[in-house]
């Protein structure tokens, strides 16, 4: 028998019980779930990684929605608790949801929320972070001066990589990746090369109009390639930045061969999922190529990194804090909360889960639909007509 897990209670006479299996930054996604007559049930227990049976005695024999986490493990268990308990909604307070076997939950009647673009700009700038780190080497650097190693300056002293006029690679130029790419562009005029399954066609204009900006005025334009596979993006352009969704297509994408394509002094920066890259084949490249740099926000094995990592001066590692700004993990618990409420209030679906700007509104009330629910249409739930 697991032991008993201690929660905090808001709204004890609530109508309608959710669990959010952690604190989750703010106050604005309570509120919101007390004004309709919610009971919230938040887990307090200190254990970073809650288990499978720890959830299940959160979940009890009544619950409406769970508001959870991507370390948590969500699958047939969890969602046969949830459905027996009389659960509808369960929402992850991530984009990702690699850690949901969505047609699991599916099967049993269970809505499964995520929360896309408050996240966006955030994200991309811990990319963009980690690549000015990485290209003019700011981690080795600190370490070194903290040291009291610095006895002057010398003309050979932590040269690094320079980013303007450079080629720009992005695998995946969904939300997060565009943005990236904005950024890169816009920020040190780097040209882009990008590969996605779709086009993105507003990154396109966007560099082109950029171009032809910096034309007007007497520079040279930036340019753009949309890649016809990976590897042209790999060959081609000197920062690497990965962005997909994890799922089957993306596991270990960039492999020892993968790796072996890239140009020796290449920068590769991660923000998307640990599993996107072979850990230990990278290692490998770091150890063997001194010149190559990566950038880790996220970890094949979390919260563990393959062995060696830790020790190779070549690479920069934090511990998933892309998304860490106080607006978007709010905004984040908001998303998540506002998920799960209008599955339970029965609300359609919002028409845009790339548009959530009115949910996120402090002084308006937000629009009554669920902002994001990934199996809406296997569920066959109504789309909002607002
Ligand atoms: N490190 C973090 O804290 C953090 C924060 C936010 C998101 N993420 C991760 O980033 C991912 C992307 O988020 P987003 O909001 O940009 O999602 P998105 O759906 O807008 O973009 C993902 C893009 O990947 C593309 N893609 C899918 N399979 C591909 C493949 N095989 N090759 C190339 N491209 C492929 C899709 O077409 C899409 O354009 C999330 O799923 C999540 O795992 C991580
Ligand atoms: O998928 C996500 O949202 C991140 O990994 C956490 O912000």
């Amino acid at each position: 028998m697991a032991k008993p897990v201690s929660i905090e209670v808001w709204n004890p006479n609530g109508k309608y019980r959710v669990v959010s299996t952690k604190p989750m930054p703010g106050t604005r996604w309570i509120n919101l779930l007390i004004q309709q007559d919610c009971r919230v049930e938040i887990c307090t227990q200190k254990k970073t990684i809650l288990s499978v049976e720890d959830i299940i005695q959160l979940i009890g024999d009544k619950c409406d929605g769970v508001i959870g986490q991507l370390t948590e493990d969500w699958g047939e268990e969890l969602f046969k608790a949830l459905s027996r308990a009389g659960g509808k909604a369960f929402s992850n307070m991530a984009v990702g949801y690699n850690n949901v076997d969505v047609n699991v939950a599916t099967k049993y009647g269970v809505a499964v929320g995520n929360t896309p673009g408050v996240l966006t700009e955030t994200t991309a700038e811990l990319a963009a972070s980690l690549t000015l780190a990485a290209a003019r080497r700011i981690v080795e650097a600190d370490e070194f001066m903290r040291a009291g190693l610095y006895d002057g300056w010398l003309p050979h002293l932590f040269v690094g990589n320079l980013l303007k006029g450079q080629t720009v690679g992005v695998i995946g130029a969904g939300r997060i990746g565009s943005a990236y790419a904005r950024m890169m562009v816009e920020g040190f005029k780097m040209n882009l090369i990008y590969f996605d399954l779709y086009q993105s066609t507003r990154l396109e204009k966007f560099v082109t109009a950029y171009g032809e900006f910096l034309k007007a005025n007497g520079e040279k334009p930036v340019t753009w390639k949309r890649a016809s596979s990976m590897d042209e993006v790999l060959q081609q352009a000197d920062i690497i930045s990965l962005h997909p969704v994890l799922d089957k297509t993306t596991y270990h994408l960039v492999n020892k061969e993968r790796l072996s394509k890239m140009k020796k002094e290449a920068i590769l920066i991660n923000c998307s999922r640990g599993p996107v890259i072979d850990e230990a084949a990278l290692v490998d490249h770091l150890r063997e190529n001194p010149m190559f740099r990566v950038g880790l926000d996220v970890f094949e094995d979390e919260p563990y990194m393959k062995p060696g990592l830790s020790e190779m001066k070549n690479a920069i590692v934090v511990p998933h804090i892309a998304s860490a700004s106080k607006w978007t993990r709010e905004g984040m618990a908001t998303l998540a909360a506002l998920n799960v409420l209008g599955k339970i209030k029965g609300y359609p679906i919002w028409f845009d889960a790339n548009r959530v700007e009115p949910f996120l509104n402090e002084n308006t009330p937000p629009p009554a639909a669920c902002p994001s629910i990934v199996n809406a249409k296997a569920l066959g739930l109504p789309v909002s007509k607002l």
